[in-house]
């Protein structure tokens, strides 16, 4: 593990935002947090659309930037129409990110994801626990949060050999994992950043938002290694940010989503960012 200095992190952070373009974010997302990740994307003026109804989707393919598939619920429909988009998002060369929610304790989501990383999304991203189980690794998940066994070195070493195997049988697709530390593989890299805060874990939807962030920056045009590591630290330094002035959980909550549309107007929001190479 190499800890890079700012100069390092510079191309990748330094005019993500604000958007180069307001890009409509098609997204197709759990009920628990899809409020929460709408007025994500519109705090950081990207458009949102929850268009999950097939019966749109010739429509809406011909409106969106970019596409956010998020397996958190899930029906039989639902699971037809995630299928069936991530497939018109292939064939129309629209950016798209998976998130991987669940498929740790779920074995049909893990089907489902296997099949959709088979349609070459542009990212696919979970937390540490969901990516070890996507990569065919034990996973102590219970649930939709990260497990701490999950997260100790060797399991983390573990996992970033195994998710370079992936990304070398399957190059077109960034894999992300969050945690306490985030894990990147993309092109053979593995990057590491290491900001935000425990109570990140404590309200829900961190990762839901963090997913729908990337999606918009690749909608406004953002290569997607620069779209990940730029949505990463700009949530998360908006939750430190947040973390000094509040007390309580739901206010904590409340300015870290308030950060979204105010810390893009510091000139070097990405300062403190922290992480480096593995
Ligand atoms: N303990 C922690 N310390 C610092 N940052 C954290 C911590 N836990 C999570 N984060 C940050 O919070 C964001 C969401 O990550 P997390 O792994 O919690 O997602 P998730 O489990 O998919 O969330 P959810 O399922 O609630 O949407 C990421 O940007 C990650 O870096
Ligand atoms: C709590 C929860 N259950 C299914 S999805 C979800 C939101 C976190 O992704
Ligand atoms: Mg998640």
């Amino acid at each position: 593990m190499i800890y890079r200095k700012i100069d390092y992190f510079l191309p990748f952070v330094k005019d993500a935002f604000p958007l180069e373009k307001v890009p409509l974010v098609q997204c197709i997302t759990n009920v628990v947090t899809i409020e929460s990740v709408a007025n994500a994307l519109l705090y950081i003026d990207a458009k949102p659309f929850m268009g999950d109804d097939p019966r749109g989707f010739p429509e809406f393919f011909q409106q969106n930037d970019s596409l956010f598939l998020n397996l958190g619920h899930i029906s039989a429909d639902r699971e037809k129409a995630i299928l069936s988009a991530a497939l018109i998002a292939l064939e129309t060369k629209t950016p798209d990110v998976v998130d991987l929610v669940g498929v740790a304790g779920s074995k049909y989501r893990l089907k489902l994801a296997r099949q959709l990383f088979e349609l070459r999304p542009t990212v696919i991203k979970g937390n540490l626990s969901e990516m070890r189980a996507f990569c065919g690794l034990t996973s102590a998940a219970r649930g939709v949060d990260v497990s701490i066994e999950d997260t100790n070195e060797s399991a983390i070493n573990d996992l970033v050999q195994a998710m370079t195997q992936i990304n070398h049988s399957h190059p077109e697709s960034l894999l992300l994992a969050t945690g306490q530390r985030d894990l990147i593989v993309s092109d053979g890299k593995a990057i590491f950043l290491e900001n935000g805060t425990s109570q990140l874990d404590r309200f829900t939807g961190t990762g839901d938002i963090v997913g729908a962030l990337v999606t918009a920056l690749l909608g406004a045009g953002t290569p997607a290694l620069k779209a990940t590591i730029a949505a990463i630290s700009y949530f998360n330094l908006g939750a430190e940010k947040a973390q000094k002035t509040t007390i309580g959980l739901a206010n904590f909550r409340n300015e870290t989503l308030n950060q979204l549309s105010l810390l893009m107007n510091q000139p070097n929001w990405y300062g403190e960012i922290r992480g480096g190479t593995l």
